[in-house]
């Protein structure tokens, strides 16, 4: 069984959760990462770039390139939402790291991805764990992009259930909801994994404590981080442990079996209250009129996972690093 590695790029701002993602995904042999590239989110896009080298150099893969991204929303909006509540104002759980060594390409974000989708076509997969800026700039970039491309897994969205940011919306639809409605509405293979999903996928104060007590080098350095992202679950949402959000979304690129999914039209609310509000239109009704979600292609939407299987998998592949 000599399958190909699945080449997947991905699109962070890390953050806590990205930092698992990625050594998770350098951890899967059922994955190639070609790259990293950047986006504000969690964090402004210059520190998810030194972020991202960083995690790179304690990887030991600095020969992965990383590729800044967009400083500002697709409408040159430069008002962002930076979350760094959520993960310490350095995006890693204030540990006051090195800068890195390293450098990004020249290249940025959407050229990077338009390129590989060009250079691979129908291989690369992008992984995308923050705001979808980048995504929608290799859109509008390249016409052939949403052809050329394999597949977008998306981190983002809640459907039907609360948002994380409001009531209404998660953080990485918030983050940029007008470039969330360009991809969404693209015809390009997408699968969106919301916070309905991830939010099933808690890693307890417990398997804490695991990582702890395991020589995985990958766990070690992921327990010097996790502080003040479990101090933050506890007081936001009363929870023994933290929601694996950008694990859980790597994970459909590695083994796509432990979801299940539904198909339709997602549509963004792109202003009033409820900006950022994800909308799912599942077809089962035929509507006289023509509303916003006719004619546009569907997509996937994540619905189930086996929650024990994707933490067993996470803590598996770490402690065994
Ligand atoms: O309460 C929150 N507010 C803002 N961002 C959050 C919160 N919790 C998690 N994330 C971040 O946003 C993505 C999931 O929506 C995750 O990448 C997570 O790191």
């Amino acid at each position: 069984m000599a399958t190909e590695p699945k080449k997947i790029i991905i699109d962070t701002d890390p953050g806590v959760d990205d930092a698992m993602a990625i050594l998770l995904a350098l951890r899967s042999p059922e994955v190639e990462v070609i790259g990293l590239t950047t986006i504000y989110g969690n964090v402004y896009t210059t520190l998810a770039t030194r972020n991202a080298l960083h995690l790179l150099e304690i990887a030991g893969r600095t020969d992965i390139p990383v590729a800044e991204g967009s400083h500002v929303t697709i409408t040159q909006g430069t008002k962002l939402r930076i979350a760094d509540f959520v993960h310490g104002a350095d995006g890693l759980g204030n540990q006051n790291f090195h800068p890195p060594k390293g450098k990004p390409i020249k290249q940025s974000a959407a050229d990077f991805i338009v390129e590989q989708a060009n250079l691979y076509p129908g291989k690369i997969t992008v992984v995308a764990l923050g705001p979808l800026t980048n995504i929608a700039l290799a859109i509008q970039q390249d016409p052939a992009f949403v052809k050329n491309i394999g597949q977008i897994v998306i981190l983002g969205g809640a459907f039907a259930v609360n948002g994380n940011v409001n009531p209404a919306a998660e953080a990485n639809i918030f983050g940029d909801p007008d470039a969330a409605d360009i991809v969404f509405t693209c015809g390009a293979d997408v699968v969106a994994v919301g916070i309905n999903v991830t939010h099933q996928v808690v890693m307890t104060d417990a398997d804490r404590d695991k990582l702890v007590c395991s020589n995985g080098k990958y766990a070690q350095y992921l327990c010097k981080i996790l502080e003040v992202y479990f101090s933050y679950h506890h007081d936001a949402y009363s929870t023994k442990g933290v929601y694996l959000h950008d694990p859980t979304a790597l994970l459909v690129a590695v083994n796509p079996s432990l979801f299940t999914y539904m198909e339709g039209v997602i549509r963004v609310q792109t202003s009033g209250i409820t900006r950022g509000l994800t909308l799912l239109y599942n077809k089962q009704k035929r509507f006289a009129e023509i509303t916003e979600w006719s004619d546009k292609p569907s997509v996937k939407v994540a619905v189930t996972v086996d929650a024990p299987a994707v933490v067993k998998l996470f803590m598996d592949r770490l402690m065994d690093s």
